[in-house]
């Protein structure tokens, strides 16, 4: 079983990663740590403890971080994840008190307190808290067993041309994470725009149970909506669960290891992560980056819908 910490942003996306985690007897939810960035962080760190509390999950505990990157303004995405962040659906208040502490001190305490290499960090927002986390305590970085984020792309942008949202809100934390000796796996775009919630696969999620499935399906529905007017899409690419899925199994997501680092100086790229894919793949020993490619889509979407149905008890 695979212990993992989530540091999220609920959005739609982060939802349903929450949701894959939660409901697949492989992954071990630790905790979810709440960042700003598809909403403030008070949006997004209510709309985690919604979630969990839709699922019944009301053991998880949920500690806030930071409320906005280490130098920037925060700019939200409220284009695609709405006005409450989870907008599309009707949330449960929470029943379980938000965790007292910040976030990044959580984060350490569990870290230095757990068996060395026994937790994978699932950053699927910006990398604010992890990289304060590495700042106060450096002996995390060879205590956490790896790091599965999504963000950055090597070939595909969103917030730009050429830059993903969670690394391009706040690009000098993700340097300090992807600068790290700890082996890190990018889940960018490139992959997860492969991840389409298509019409046949909604209506699947939708059918699997009478909870969670017309939950994620409302979800989806507004998720469509959104990138449908924003980023002319016809599917919503469901992006952070491609993390989780790469956890659970491996040969649902091709990697390339490749050095990569971020762009962090002001311009036409800032937040880009560079991915050097130039010549033969470099050995674990020589290189701690990898980068994400292929999807197998049914292999995904029905990891998903099994952990709606495990969850729900439709299985
Ligand atoms: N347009 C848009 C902006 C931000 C996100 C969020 N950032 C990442 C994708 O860029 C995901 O973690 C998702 O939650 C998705 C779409
Ligand atoms: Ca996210």
């Amino acid at each position: 079983v695979r212990n993992i910490i989530l540091d999220s942003d609920p959005g739609h996306d982060d939802a349903v990663a929450i949701l894959l985690a939660l409901g697949n007897p492989a992954i071990n939810l630790l905790g979810v740590t709440t960042i700003g960035g598809n909403q403030s962080l008070d949006k997004v760190t209510y709309n985690a403890r919604a979630v969990l509390e839709k699922a019944g999950a009301t053991d998880i505990p949920v500690h806030a971080g930071c409320d906005r990157p280490l130098l920037r303004p925060l700019k939200v995405a409220a284009s695609v994840h709405g006005d409450t962040g989870l907008d599309g659906v009707d949330l449960p208040v929470p029943t379980r008190p938000l965790d007292e502490g910040h976030a990044v001190n959580w984060l350490i305490d569990t870290i230095m307190a757990s068996e060395p290499k026994s937790i994978t960090l699932v950053p699927t927002g910006p990398l604010t808290n992890i990289a304060l986390a590495v700042r106060m305590e450096p002996r995390i970085v060879e205590r956490v067993r790896e790091v599965v984020l999504m963000g950055g792309g090597y070939h595909v942008g969103n917030s730009s041309a050429v830059a993903e949202f969670n690394i391009q809100t706040d690009p000098e934390a993700a340097h300090i994470v992807f600068n790290e000796s700890w082996p890190v796996t990018m889940v960018g775009l490139d992959l997860t725009h492969q991840a389409l919630c298509t019409p046949e696969v909604q209506r699947r999620i939708r059918a699997a149970s009478d909870n969670l499935g017309p939950f994620v399906s409302g979800l989806m529905d507004f998720f469509r909506k959104a990138y449908a007017a924003n980023q002319d899409f016809v599917d919503p690419p469901v992006h952070d669960p491609c993390t989780v899925a790469y956890l659970i199994d491996p040969n649902v997501v091709r990697t390339r290891r490749c050095p990569v680092d971020v762009e962090t100086h002001d311009g036409l790229t800032l937040g880009m992560t560079v991915a050097d894919l130039r010549g033969p793949e470099p050995s674990a020993e020589e290189c701690h980056t990898q980068v994400a490619t292929k999807l197998d889509f049914d292999g995904f979407w029905n990891l998903v819908e099994d952990a709606i149905r495990r969850i729900d008890g439709t299985l």
